[in-house]
């Protein structure tokens, strides 16, 4: 059987195993190039003959699938499977599976990690301090720049899933009191420091508001000036979650005016981030390269869960099936 990885290199850029997915076949796995030119052609050249393909971001067109005869299995490297035209897999008969949660915990400690960044700012006060200022450096002083002290402090968290419960249990670690706005509330969650509240409740009561929904078409820019307007002055905003759950001008203009005191993003509404996004040079705001998901066993974890879906499909059980 011939397995093609055709673009592992995001997960695995050659400092992780695929561990036992030899055993199970023929493997050759492609670096980001199928996804970086990702034409039809070279698609085609590294996948002919293959039975079974993992792909992370190589779109798998109906084109692509009718050209690949053999292909019984496709395996997405994540847990979104839009790279794959699920209608046409269906039709074809070849089994699509995703990986559904993988890094919860991953993503909420980066979550917790850029808020901890906002509120002691560790990076610039060490690289202060390498350069030759103890105190005295009067950008990066703990006056100019006031630490912030979370315990009390009321943390908003939108989308109280895997994700928003993983950052709300370490809140509350922190004696934070978590408010959640949720779809559909699981009101058992409900403790002493944990409580559900409406969204105009959440925007008007929280200190800090982190992101965890999914983009949705009554998500997206979510967060925009009107909301902003209904926060408390000062509020810290976090995004782990998906870039245009944010309008983004109108959260630079509220950084840059001090209604936002500090923000900190894992995602934004383009990436890579394009050089005229405006929070780029907004005040006191962290972004980071959508890299929450990305510590070393998280990873692996991945691509474990990857090879154990097609271990389960291999033996005619079905997980993690999206083409049913
Ligand atoms: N930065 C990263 O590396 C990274 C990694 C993984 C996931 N993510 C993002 O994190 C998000 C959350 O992941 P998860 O595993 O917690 O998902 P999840 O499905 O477990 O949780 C999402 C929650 O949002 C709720 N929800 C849906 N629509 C809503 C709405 N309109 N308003 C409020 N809540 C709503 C759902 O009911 C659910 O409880 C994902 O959608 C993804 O965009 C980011």
């Amino acid at each position: 059987m011939k397995i093609v990885v055709l673009d592992g290199h995001t997960l695995n850029p050659g400092d992780l195993s695929w561990r036992e997915l030899e055993n199970l076949g023929e493997v050759i796995v492609y670096d980001r190039t199928t996804f970086d030119r990702s034409g039809i052609n070279l698609i085609l050249e590294r996948a002919k003959d293959a039975e079974v393909i993992f792909t992370n971001k190589t779109p798998l067109s109906r084109e692509v699938l009718d050209l690949l005869p053999r292909l019984k299995y496709i395996g997405v490297l994540a847990t979104g499977y839009n790279v794959v035209d699920i209608e046409a897999a269906k039709e074809k008969g070849i089994v699509v599976t995703n990986i559904p949660a993988y890094g919860t915990d991953s993503v909420g400690q980066m979550t917790i990690a850029l808020l901890l960044e906002l509120c002691n700012h560790v990076g610039a006060h060490s690289e202060s301090v390498k350069q030759g200022e103890w105190t005295n450096n009067v950008d990066w002083c703990y006056w100019m720049h006031p630490m912030i002290e979370l315990s009390g402090k009321t943390m908003g968290i939108i989308g109280y899933g895997r994700i928003g419960q993983a950052t709300g249990r370490i809140a509350q670690a922190f004696g934070m009191k978590v408010i959640a706005y949720n779809r559909h509330p699981h009101k058992e969650l409900e403790n002493e420091t944990m409580k559900y509240v409406d969204l105009d409740t959440l925007f008007s009561d929280s200190e800090i508001i982190s992101l965890h929904c999914p983009l949705f078409d009554d998500t997206k820019g979510m967060i925009n000036k009107k909301t902003i307007a209904q926060m408390k002055d000062g509020v810290l905003i976090i995004n782990t979650s998906r870039g245009p759950l944010v309008v983004e001008e109108d959260l630079a203009e509220a950084l840059n005016r001090g209604k936002v005191a500090g923000a900190a993003l894992d995602v934004v509404s383009t990436e890579p981030i394009k050089a005229d996004n405006p929070l780029l040079t907004a005040k006191n705001c962290l972004i980071t390269p959508h890299i929450a998901w990305a510590p070393v066993e998280t990873r692996q974890r991945l691509m474990d869960f990857a090879i154990d879906n097609l271990e389960k499909f291999l033996a005619g059980i079905s997980v993690n099936v999206v083409t049913q």
